[in-house]
């Protein structure tokens, strides 16, 4: 697989402060990759900075082959970079078709795909954004990324403070979008049972830089070796149904 996304011993950061330290990773088109680590490493740092909103010292990023520093920050999306951060930010007086559709860009991804992904949005269609639960909220900030048909889908704890019930309609959802409909996804996930559940490969960050590994399906029956980068609480991480199957 050509990749799509390469970072080169990226240096980055806020102002003067360095976050990202000689950080490398790749990722190819239709792959998905959990970027695990405590918090503070820089996990969401990393996505920051594939969207243009930190400064780059050192290092190259390519994208689709090209420097992503020449593309601006406020053409990333447009690039096929679709970006859902923690704070989810969806429109609160606008319908859940609204937000969905209000900048969609065409492509395979339309409304009626997003709803069979989400068959809780089809329900909640008409209700405006500030009437959704939280995680109808996540639902929907991940359904509005994908109307921007991206190549690349960049998610920023979407499991976080979500009740339990929830988590597993959502992963179950997220395992559909990555398995059947194959979209190229880049997790940031402190539950690292679910993340590995619904990746194919999987990087630690520890201090802003990439220190660990490998092939998600491996390292979810070796929970424990993780444990000294990402703290695993095992009796935490659950049983979500994706471990029982195969790997895309
Ligand atoms: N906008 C910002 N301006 C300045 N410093 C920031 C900014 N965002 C994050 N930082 C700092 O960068 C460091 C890494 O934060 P980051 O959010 O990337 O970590 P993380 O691995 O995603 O952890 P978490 O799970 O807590 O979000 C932290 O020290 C944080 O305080």
């Amino acid at each position: 697989m050509a990749e799509m996304l390469e970072l080169e011993r990226v240096t980055a950061g806020y102002g003067e402060a360095i976050v990202l330290d000689r950080c490398t990773l790749s990722l190819a088109e239709g792959e998905s990759l959990a970027l695990l680590g405590r918090n503070g490493v820089g996990k969401s740092t990393l996505l920051a900075t594939l969207m243009g909103q930190t400064r780059v010292r050192e290092g190259t990023l390519r994208w689709g082959g090209k420097d992503l520093a020449r593309i601006p920050r406020h053409r990333r999306a447009a690039a096929g970079l679709g970006w859902v951060p923690q704070e989810r930010e969806i429109f609160a007086s606008l319908t859940v078709e609204e937000n969905l559709t209000v900048a969609a860009v065409p492509g395979k991804w339309d409304v009626q795909r997003v709803y069979t992904l989400f068959p809780r949005l089809r329900e909640r269609r008409r209700n405006w954004g500030n009437e959704l639960s939280g995680g109808e909220q996540q639902m929907l900030a991940i359904a509005r990324a994908l109307m921007l048909n991206p190549r690349l889908l960049l998610l920023d704890e979407p499991l976080e403070g979500l009740a339990p019930v929830i988590v597993e309609e959502l992963c179950a959802a997220l395992e559909r979008m990555v398995r059947q409909e194959g979209q190229s996804l880049l997790l940031v996930e402190q539950q690292v049972a679910q993340a590995l559940a619904l990746t194919q490969r999987c990087v630690v960050l520890e201090r802003g830089r990439v220190v660990h590994s490998a092939r998600s399906r491996v390292q979810l029956e070796d929970l424990r070796a993780l444990d000294r980068w990402v703290g695993v609480r095992l009796q935490e991480a659950g049983t979500p149904a994706a471990l029982a199957k195969e790997e895309p």
